[in-house]
């Protein structure tokens, strides 16, 4: 697929910091997936790679079956979507839409222009003063009004309000369901984005500890409460995520899809389907090597 985004074996080290060890993933042509993980995860470095501004150490990044560090032609049909975008001084709107259609052969004058309206982006100021949130929505403008084949947004929303977010997600998904392209977003918003996400990669520490869809990724994860001695027997032989205490009581996700018969058996545990929010907290509180096991399991029970 020309439009599919795959990392294979890929390694990068800065300096003696290992940022990404060994990831390996494919994301779909036409594919929104979401890149969840705590702060330092590596999220930004495999956006970098993808976006090809950096190279790996070992392994390969590939847009199909392209490299696409230094290969324009693969270069021309993306557009990466990061928080720290400079713009010249005395740079304002109508600079961004005199040069931005040049860049991008899909560029939507409509779209833009819904988009500057809805999210209230100053025509008259320099974009050098720009509060967070209005040069945010600068960036995404400029990420969907492009219509790339590839776009990759770094946290997009650092500044935005709640109604600027959501209408970002409304653009997002109205427009990816007209014109569908492949998109690879990082993000901590992960209740609000939830719902836009059909493919998830979890990383923490360099590697990629699941790669699914949402239902599955949740649907494989249970929350379990008790009183701690209650729970302590439960878990015996389990896979735990995560475990937190508190006074005798105890809350722990485990990578299981317990059974209405196996709850049966224990009427003092509490059981609970998780949040994507709670499984990819667990995960990133999680011992690696514990976590690491749980990628693409489905983790049933009988
Ligand atoms: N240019 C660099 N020089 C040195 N270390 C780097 C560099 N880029 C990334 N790192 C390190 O690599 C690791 C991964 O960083 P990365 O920016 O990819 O994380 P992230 O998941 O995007 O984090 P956040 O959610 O905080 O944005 C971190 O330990 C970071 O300090």
């Amino acid at each position: 697929m020309t439009n599919s985004i795959s990392l294979n074996s890929v390694g990068r080290t800065f300096k003696g910091t290992v940022a990404l060890d060994n990831v390996s993933f494919t994301v779909p042509e036409n594919t929104i997936c979401g890149l969840l993980g705590r702060n330092g995860a590596g999220k930004t470095t495999i956006m970098s790679l993808v976006a090809g501004h950096d190279r790996p150490d070992s392994g390969t990044a590939r847009i199909g079956d392209s490299n696409p560090f230094n290969d324009q032609k693969t270069l021309e049909k993306l557009c990466f979507i990061r928080d720290n975008q400079r713009y010249p001084d005395n740079y304002r709107l109508k600079h961004v839409l005199r040069v931005a259609p040049e860049f991008f052969p899909n560029w939507d004058h409509q779209l833009a222009a819904d988009i500057i309206r809805d999210f209230r982006i100053p025509a008259k100021q320099d974009i050098a003063k720009f509060s967070r949130g209005q040069l945010s929505a600068v960036a995404i403008l400029i990420g969907l009004a492009c219509r790339a084949p590839i776009t990759l947004f770094d946290e997009p929303y650092l500044g935005l309000d709640a109604t600027a977010r959501h209408l970002f997600y409304d653009y997002l998904i109205r427009d990816f369901s007209e014109h569908p392209r492949t998109i690879l977003m990082s993000t901590h918003l992960i209740d609000e984005m939830e719902s836009l996400l059909e493919q998830v990669i979890i990383v923490d520490q360099g590697r990629i500890l699941v790669d699914s869809d949402v239902d599955t990724i949740k649907g494989s994860a249970t929350t379990v409460s008790g009183l701690t001695a209650d729970l302590d027997a439960f878990l015996v032989g389990r896979h735990v995520i995560s475990r937190r205490s508190i006074g005798g009581l105890s809350t722990a996700l485990i990578h299981e899809s317990v059974s209405a018969p196996i709850r049966a058996e224990h009427p003092l545990i509490h059981f609970e389907s998780p949040s994507l929010q709670d499984v990819v907290a667990a995960y990133g509180e999680a011992d690696t090597s514990l976590a690491f096991a749980a990628t693409n399991t489905s983790g049933e029970s009988r």
